[in-house]
């Protein structure tokens, strides 16, 4: 019987470049408040008593990072991110203890809340092979047609906003990142390679105002819920 992972590893992927955002250095050291969006992620996973440690994969570029206060830190390590969000978070994988659970949360969503985390890791017991923090689908979805028309209108009924932390038995996941990345898989989300892998992560409602930090006007909001701690 294979042992329950026990130390928990939160992998950070921060090593874009944030071109959705059109600003002249990488989203993720844009000014929110009294830091940047990086440092705010990072203080959320440095001070929560159930991450053992941290592992931030960068960009190869990226010659900011020892600036942040966090860089210091000694539950922290950084790894050299890679070409796509997968590959730098297989990089920040491949560091982890393989008996640990491997907590995957962007860079760019810095308005995570403690109490997310702890529903993430309290649905562990019940879900060995893992899970991710998600928002049941609101509005009515509609599919674009090639002309920019509406094509159809989707079905909402069991639609979900994959967010992360995404949570995952380390060597599981990189095991299934890895083969699905080699056999050519879009993987945009770690829940999607351990699918690929025939596993059925389970979906731990997570609140709505841990946002992607992605196109410009994601900013303002992004300082409005953070106010909101
Ligand atoms: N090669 C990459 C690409 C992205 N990321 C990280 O993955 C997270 C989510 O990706 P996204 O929001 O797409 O960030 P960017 O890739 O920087 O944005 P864009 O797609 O607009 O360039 C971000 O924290 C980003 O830094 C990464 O670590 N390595
Ligand atoms: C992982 C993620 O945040 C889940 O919604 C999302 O897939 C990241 O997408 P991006 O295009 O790399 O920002």
């Amino acid at each position: 019987m294979k042992t329950q992972p026990s130390k928990v590893v939160a992998i950070v992927p921060a090593a874009g470049i944030g071109s959705r955002m059109q600003a002249d250095i990488p989203k993720q050291y844009l000014p929110l408040g009294e830091q940047c969006i990086l440092a705010h992620t990072l203080d959320v996973l440095l001070n929560h008593d159930k991450i053992d440690q941290v592992v931030v994969a960068l960009n190869p570029e990226d010659q900011t990072f020892p600036s942040l206060a966090q860089a210091t830190h000694p539950k922290l390590t950084t790894v050299v991110g890679g070409k796509e969000r997968a590959d730098s978070v297989l990089a920040g994988l491949k560091i982890a203890d393989s008996g640990s659970w491997a907590l995957v949360h962007d860079a760019a969503r810095p308005c995570l809340k403690p109490s997310d985390i702890d529903k993430l890791l309290a649905s562990r017991l019940d879900n060995p092979q893992g899970a991710i923090l998600a928002m049941p689908v609101r509005d009515t979805m509609k599919r674009a047609n090639t002309q920019g028309k509406i094509g159809e209108t989707v079905c909402r009924e069991s639609l979900w906003h994959a967010l992360t932390p995404q949570l995952f038995p380390a060597e599981l996941l990189a095991s299934y990142l890895d083969k699905a990345l080699q056999n050519g898989v879009n993987i945009t989300d770690e829940a999607s390679a351990m699918e690929w892998g025939g596993v059925q992560p389970a979906l731990v409602i997570g609140r709505a105002d841990n946002i992607k930090v992605t196109h410009p006007d994601d900013l303002a909001l992004a300082e409005l819920f953070l106010a909101r701690r």
